[in-house]
């Protein structure tokens, strides 16, 4: 769970939170995915060092990058006037480096220059990733290109293909020349998207081994079905499916009259209320997929890949 200290320390390192900004369809999933494909390290984050909701790590020799989802960036696909809410432009400001992403194919349309307007009161350095050069002509790039640096006074204008993945090392580099001397916020050992389901499934399992000792194995298996704030409370429903292999292990999980499986839940609902810094109604379900280990599928669904 700790962000290891000593790693704190090392020199020559640069890192940063970064975000990634643009209209609908631009390509912000397919970028971040492509990148997730290059090398990517996700683990448990150090209370307090979250400051959003993180998406990816990527972690290189001497850079480390942390594409986080700002809250209420992406969200408001209809309402463009509301694009830039006041958090989300607020949330521009903390971070190390923004992505302002432009669709090569559509150019610059009103909503680029609405993204524009707001960024200009921002300092954060931010780069026009110009997406989707693999769909346009040479001379329609040149084009778009001009009218990207019309818009103004960006630290670097780099046209990629998310898709392809052309250019997107160069989208790196340029990146990491941009970010402060920072830490190694996170060790490199672990590969998932969803960072606080990851976290909340360990916490889970930590309690279920606790209280089981020896009788469940480690053949349990656990995913977070779902998660969402509950409309105008303060309280988050997380429902986990726990998946054993065999009867005889859920009947362990649940205990006589359910007494254990009430006891895993009460002692995990307080280290993720910790965690996620809100109450939380938390829903266990004790589930036999036989031999999960061994079906490929059973264990992309879960979350353990490559
Ligand atoms: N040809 C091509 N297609 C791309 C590229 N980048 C993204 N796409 C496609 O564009 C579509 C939208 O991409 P997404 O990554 O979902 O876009 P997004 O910005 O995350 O979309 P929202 O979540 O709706 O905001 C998908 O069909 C992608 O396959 C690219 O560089 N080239």
């Amino acid at each position: 769970m700790e962000c290891d200290e000593t790693l704190n320390k090392e020199e020559n390192f640069k890192s940063g939170f970064v975000t990634v900004i643009g209209q609908p369809n631009v390509g912000k999933s397919t970028l971040i995915n492509h990148l997730i494909g290059q090398k990517i390290a996700i683990t448990t984050p150090k209370k307090q060092t979250t400051r959003n909701k993180l998406q990816c790590i990527l972690t290189r020799d001497n850079a480390q990058l942390i594409f986080i989802d700002t809250p209420g960036v992406h969200r408001p696909k209809d309402k463009m006037g509301e694009y830039m809410v006041d958090t989300a432009y607020k949330a521009l400001k903390k971070v190390e480096l923004i992505y302002f992403m432009v669709d090569a194919q559509k150019g610059i349309t009103d909503l680029e220059r609405k993204i524009n307007n707001q960024l200009s009161g921002i300092q954060t350095p931010t780069i026009i990733v110009l997406n989707k050069i693999d769909l346009v002509s040479k001379a329609k790039l040149k084009d778009v290109i001009e009218s990207c640096r019309r818009l103004g006074d960006y630290a670097e204008l780099i046209p990629v293909s998310a898709e392809t993945g052309e250019n997107t090392n160069t989208l790196i580099d340029k990146s990491i020349e941009l970010l402060p001397d920072g830490p190694k916020y996170y060790p490199e050992d672990m590969v998932t998207d969803q960072i606080e389901q990851f976290v909340i499934t360990e916490l889970i399992r930590e309690k279920i081994m606790y209280l089981t000792r020896e009788e469940v194995p480690h053949s349990v298996a656990l995913e977070v079905v779902q998660m969402g704030e509950r409309e105008n409370k303060d309280l988050i429903d997380v429902n986990v499916n726990i998946y054993v292999e065999r009867e005889s292990q859920k009947g362990i999980i649940i205990g006589k009259g359910g007494k254990r499986l009430k006891e895993i839940g009460r002692r995990a609902r307080e280290d993720i209320e910790a965690l996620l810094g809100s109450q939380i109604y938390l829903d266990l379900w004790v589930k036999v997929r036989k031999d999960w280990r061994d079906k490929e599928d059973a264990l992309k669904m879960l979350g353990y890949r490559g």
